[in-house]
């Protein structure tokens, strides 16, 4: 693995990151070209050389970062997406259980995005209770596909939400981040 992209991407984070209202604004990184290359460089390193032929990017922020981190990797998008928007085509469905905000809702999965000779990583700019990515391991899994890791901005799952999951790569633990608002 590249540890200097590692590196470099956890600066670029590190110095982006602010707490706007309450929340994490995690946009502000996107919108600087070097610091978004950098996230991005450092998203893929860990999965450089790994024969991956699929990034899964959930709606929305993973839609961004999933699609730069495939093109990195040489290897396709896959969405999965919530309800309510345009999805051509037969699906698979998970129920997630409650997310950060406590909501609980569908992800949904086109049948004929994934299949056994795939080896997919799933790109999302942070994760805390992981329920949205339990769904996807649920769902790639259901096709066959090899989910073979998670490329994460902020990681801020519980050890035990973690185990349960494929490997997990992340930029920052959350507990690195600045605590003031
Ligand atoms: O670990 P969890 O508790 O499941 O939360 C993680 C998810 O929540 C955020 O997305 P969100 O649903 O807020 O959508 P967004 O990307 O449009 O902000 C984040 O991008 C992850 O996809």
């Amino acid at each position: 693995m590249d540890g200097s992209a590692v590196a470099a991407a956890r600066r670029a984070l590190l110095e982006h990151f602010r707490w706007q209202d309450g929340h994490a604004d995690m946009w502000r990184v996107f919108r600087d070209p070097a610091a978004l290359a950098a996230v991005v460089g450092g998203l893929a390193a860990p999965f450089r050389d790994r024969g991956v032929t699929a990034v899964l990017g959930v709606e929305s922020r993973g839609f961004l970062l999933g699609a730069a981190v495939a093109v990195e990797l040489g290897a396709g998008f896959v969405a999965v997406r919530k309800p309510g928007a345009l999805f051509p085509g037969p699906k698979l469905t998970a129920a997630t259980g409650p997310d950060y905000r406590g909501n609980r809702h569908e992800l949904l999965l086109r049948r004929d995005s994934l299949g056994p000779d795939d080896i997919a990583v799933l790109v999302d700019d942070w994760a805390e209770t992981g329920s949205q990515a339990l769904a996807v391991r649920d769902l790639a899994r259901a096709l066959g596909a090899n989910l073979v890791g998670l490329s994460l901005m902020v990681d801020q799952l519980s050890d035990a939400t973690r185990q349960l999951l494929p490997p997990v790569s992340a930029l920052v633990q959350a507990a690195e981040l600045p605590l003031t608002q």
